[in-house]
């Protein structure tokens, strides 16, 4: 069984002569700790096909599973206690007056999850922090370290399945290889499976399996990571997308 399984996914925003298709019959599957990357050019549809798994787009039609279970417009607490999302912001994704330890401890009281004290310092271990950063507040964390909390976050409830979108195109780019080699180490160590989103090749070559290339809204391509790096794309544009990035494919 996979870890998700996407089949004739659309997905519309607007109505009537408004309405734009933003994802078009799109069909991928996601093994159970597989890391499946989405690439394409900027307004291709990446982050919509996260949002529309995650339950944030209602408008979609075709077929969307979850460890086997249909999904439908709604999202349950169990959805959320097995896949959860990280953000490209880690300045925008954390409340100014919480503390980490407050960030941290609300995760887990929404899933009813015990020994929140203990779990904290695990999980701050974990992210690479410590104990030392539990009563930090955001403004005095660095990008790569609010970063590391919103990570720390979306595991407090012991998901499976994180949605990552472009979890790294916001930090600089001495801190990007830092959270990237964290995100390979916690996907072993927590037997995750990840879907994500990025623009770089180079990122999803760090940490995907396969890849699946967009254009205006549909797959043209899904791809080996290690086909990638030996250039055997079949479609002229991933062909295009990586002479353009040449120098980010290892
Ligand atoms: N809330 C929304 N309302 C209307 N249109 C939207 C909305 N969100 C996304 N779109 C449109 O859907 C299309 C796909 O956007 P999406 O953000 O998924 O692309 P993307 O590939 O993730 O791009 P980027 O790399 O720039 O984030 C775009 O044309 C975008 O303008």
């Amino acid at each position: 069984m996979s870890a998700i399984d996407i089949r004739n996914l659309d997905v519309w925003f607007g109505s009537g002569a408004e309405r734009a298709l933003a994802v078009k019959d799109v069909s991928f599957q996601v093994a159970d700790g597989e890391s499946f990357g989405l690439v394409g050019e900027s307004g291709s549809g990446k982050s919509t096909i996260l949002r529309a798994i995650a339950g944030l787009v209602p408008t979609w039609s075709g077929e969307m599973k979850v460890a086997g279970e249909a999904l439908g417009t709604r999202r349950s607490k169990a959805f959320y206690r097995k896949v959860q999302m990280v953000f490209q912001d880690p300045y925008a994704s954390l409340h100014p007056r919480q503390t980490v330890d407050r960030v941290l401890s609300e995760a887990m009281g929404l899933h009813g999850v015990q020994d929140v004290d203990k779990r904290i310092g695990r999980l701050l271990d974990d992210v690479g922090l410590g104990a030392g950063f539990r009563f930090r507040y955001p403004h005095q964390l660095s990008g790569g370290q609010r970063q590391r909390v919103a990570i720390a976050r979306s595991l407090a409830c012991d998901p499976s399945i994180l949605l990552l979108d472009e979890p790294t195109s916001a930090l600089d780019v001495s801190v990007q290889a830092e959270i990237l080699n964290l995100l390979t180490d916690l996907r072993e160590e927590h037997k995750l499976t990840y879907v994500m989103v990025s623009h770089d090749l180079g990122v999803v070559g760090h940490l995907c399996e396969r890849i699946g290339v967009m254009k205006e809204g549909r797959f043209v391509e899904v791809l080996a990571v290690d086909d990638m790096r030996k250039r055997k794309a079949k479609d002229p544009y991933t062909r295009h997308l990586l002479d353009s990035s040449i120098n980010s494919v290892r």
